[in-house]
């Protein structure tokens, strides 16, 4: 009887147990509407952009050069035959319009390690690169390590000079599979490293310090390339996370394909074939005995120090998207932002009846006959969202790289009946949080689009907008029915163009 009712009571706890998670898991898909909660499978819209994470980069350490002799019965003396190590892989980002944010991104990128030599003069492999796919338009700003430098041409190993061998102590710090390394002897290079009267630990670090300094050299031509081309999107080192030794805008990937060296391989130790054709032999000098033996153990320290391979370098950074766009739809949310780019592109953004549908900036191609431009509908923006209200000020900085701007207002959000903002009132608040977010980003050629004029009514408030606003072009549109699309287009064609310039300023803007 007790073992039955023991029995009976666990039956009921399990089911009960069970109806509780059940009903909690179908609750909680019912009621929370919390982006969060999606997985990664879910539509590439439904989910959250990550645009901005910090990253670790360790490249690969040197392989050691191998110290080893080999005597046969020809040679009475035996002969060096240690080879060098290998050299540290690479940590590389490169460009690809593949990706569209850094929500598939590794936060630790590790490369491999450079193998040791051997005897037989074999020389150890080169550790493998670490390739990772950033998208188009991130932007790096360096918290420690050495300053990124560009990969100018990607080449195959087919196309390296066969004398370009792994673990060549390298000068100038450039590297290896560009070619440009210089013509310098092995023996010259060792030479360089180590000038007579100079320690071992002394010739290490002066190596080391030589290529980080090359290292920068490169770089800074690096900066000088991309101060240029930087002239919207220059940040203050305490935009970011209010740290001031952040080090802002030190590179950025513009283009497909492009790769950049966040950290760099440490170079391979060198083998005793290549430190001296005969290790036997002591450098000779012209004192006495007791000055021949300190030599003789500073020759086995220097060899030892050179054939240890140098530690790859390595660095943290933040990586930060901003959206390259030609145009960029900028309104309120509910203004019809996505409908619009649906109907004028062959983008299928998400559209809803709710705010904040957009939860990530879409991007579409607006083709025409000779030319195509890159339309970008950037979420609902509302008044202090540089103060991250709604969906927060992210999203604002994919706006500073835009050509244009085309300010969407919903011309039917304040009929009678509604409690929408009017378009001009709305025209002021999105001015004047691009102004709050980046002053003078505001400033730059504008349209408006009048969206909504299908609704009954609409066309007297599209009257009124046209009257409080001047010396700015405004379309008429239906972004549902596609009425006022080829119009629309062609404003929007001109202004790319450069053949119209108008910015939309506040005192342009008549308010009650
Ligand atoms: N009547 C009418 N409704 C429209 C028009 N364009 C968009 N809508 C409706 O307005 C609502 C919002 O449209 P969306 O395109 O999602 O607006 P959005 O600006 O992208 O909104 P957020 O994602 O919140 O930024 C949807 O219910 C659309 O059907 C239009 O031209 N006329």
């Amino acid at each position: 009887m007790l073992v039955f009712e023991a029995r009976y009571v666990r039956q009921v706890k399990v089911f009960t147990r069970t109806c509780v998670s059940r009903w909690s898991t179908v609750f909680y898909s019912c009621y929370s509407n919390s982006p969060h909660s999606k997985s990664k499978l879910a539509p590439l819209q439904e989910r959250r952009m990550i645009d901005k994470v910090k990253i670790f980069a360790k490249a690969g350490d040197g392989g050691h050069g191998c110290t080893s002799s080999r005597r046969s019965r020809h040679d009475r003396k035996s002969i060096a035959d240690g080879g060098s190590g290998g050299v540290g892989g690479d940590v590389i980002l490169e460009c690809s319009r593949r990706v569209w944010d850094f929500s598939g991104l590794q936060r630790h990128l590790i490369a491999g390690n450079g193998g040791h030599g051997s005897s037989k003069n074999k020389i150890g492999t080169r550790g493998a690169d670490k390739v990772v796919r950033v998208p188009i338009g991130t932007v790096l700003h360096l918290v420690s390590g050495d300053i990124p430098s560009i990969v100018k041409k990607v080449q195959s190993s087919a196309d390296l000079d066969p004398w370009d061998v792994p673990g060549v102590l390298v000068d100038d710090h450039s590297d290896p599979r560009d070619g440009s390394t210089s013509n310098v002897t092995m023996q010259e290079k060792v030479n360089a490293i180590h000038p007579t009267g100079c320690s071992s630990s002394q010739a290490t670090e002066a190596n080391v310090e030589k290529s980080v300094k090359s290292t920068c050299v490169a770089s800074a031509d690096v900066l000088s390339q991309l101060s240029s081309s930087n002239e919207t999107s220059e940040l203050g080192s305490e935009d970011i996370e209010g740290k001031p030794e952040i080090l802002s805008n030190v590179a950025e990937l513009t283009e497909e394909g492009q790769q950049i060296i966040v950290a760099r391989g440490g170079e391979g130790g060198l083998g005793n074939v290549s430190i001296q054709k005969d290790p036997r032999k002591p450098p000779t000098t012209k004192a006495g005995a007791g000055q021949h033996v300190t030599n003789l153990q500073d020759t086995d320290s220097v060899n030892s120090s050179l054939s240890t391979g140098l530690p790859g370098s390595e660095s943290v950074l933040i990586l930060e998207l901003k959206c390259i766009a030609d145009v960029s739809f900028v309104g309120m949310p509910n203004a019809g932002k996505s409908t619009l780019l649906g109907a004028i592109s062959r983008a299928k953004p998400a559209v809803g009846h709710y705010a904040f549908t957009t939860l990530r900036p879409n991007l579409g191609n607006l083709n025409y006959d000779d030319m195509s431009i890159i339309v970008a509908d950037i979420p609902g923006l509302i008044k202090g969202a540089h103060q991250n209200r709604g969906l927060g000020h992210a999203f604002l900085r994919h706006i500073e790289r835009t050509k244009v701007l085309a300010y969407v207002v919903d011309v039917a959000a304040a009929l009678p009946g509604r409690k929408g903002i009017s378009p001009w009132e709305q025209l002021k608040d999105l001015v004047l949080e691009l102004e709050y977010h980046l002053e003078g980003l505001s400033n730059r050629p504008s349209l408006i689009v009048a969206n909504k004029i299908d609704e009954e009514g609409a066309e007297e408030v599209y009257e009124e907008l046209r009257r409080r606003v001047q010396g700015v072009p405004i379309f008429a549109v239906s972004a549902v029915l596609e009425e006022g699309i080829p119009e629309l287009k062609s404003g929007l064609r001109m202004l790319v163009n450069g053949e119209t310039s108008c910015p939309l300023c506040l005192d342009q803007i008549l308010l009650d």
